[in-house]
């Protein structure tokens, strides 16, 4: 099983979240403010977005988002109930996903972008749990643009919850039992919001 080394895990310890049954940092800055926007320009005009459809109440509507997912060959990825054929990595994701392993000691072989085009885009309470993540998944979220409000509420005890603030430029890293005790969403709002680019990488057996 992939595991977050503990250079990590001693470098971003006070960036630990104090969260039970979780394992959590928050790092502000693990993009550079210089490379943050040219990152966002690239990935608004250079990413396959695809607006998906999901089914609400028997019918048919957009996802309020739009989605596109890079992956080695080979790998395939059902999310949401829906199956996803890899396309190849962008330079600007490679280098993304080699930062990443070089600081986390973990390996990542896919990663998921989602565009929040303004604040009525959201994603609702889920956990990264699906069978291909394995059994305690290391996700790596990277935020661009607009900050977003973020939410995790345990599953068993729900009155325990933690709202955080994602801004441009931030890792968000998920690892060890948090996927099997805790939700997360990104929520709506009203306020009147730029897009925002999320990348999460993840490693799919
Ligand atoms: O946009 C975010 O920060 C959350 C994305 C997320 O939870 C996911 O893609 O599974
Ligand atoms: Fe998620």
């Amino acid at each position: 099983m992939p595991q977050i080394s503990p250079e990590f895990q001693n470098r971003f310890f006070p960036y630990q979240l104090p969260m039970p049954e979780a394992e959590v940092y928050l790092v502000p800055d693990f993009i550079s403010r210089e490379k943050q926007a040219s990152l966002q320009e690239a990935l608004t005009q250079k990413a396959a977005w695809r607006q998906e459809k999901i089914r609400m109440f028997g019918k048919q509507v957009d996802q309020p988002r739009l989605t596109a997912w890079y992956a080695d060959a080979g790998k395939a990825y059902t999310y949401s109930g829906l199956t996803w054929e890899p396309l190849p990595w962008l330079p600007e994701l490679a280098e993304l996903r080699s930062q990443l392993e070089k600081t986390t000691g973990a390996p990542f072989n896919s990663v998921l972008l989602n565009l929040y085009r303004h604040g009525q885009d959201s994603m609702g309470w889920h956990a990264d749990d699906e069978p291909e993540l394995g059994q305690n998944p290391i996700i790596a979220s990277l935020s661009l643009g607009q900050e977003r409000t973020f939410s995790f509420r345990h599953r068993l005890q729900k009155e325990l919850k933690n709202q955080l603030v994602l801004p441009s430029g931030s890792l968000l890293l998920m690892a060890g039992s948090t996927q099997h005790y805790w939700h997360h969403q990104l929520p709506k709002t009203t306020k009147l919001l730029q897009p925002r680019i999320n990348l999460t990488f993840r490693f799919i057996y």
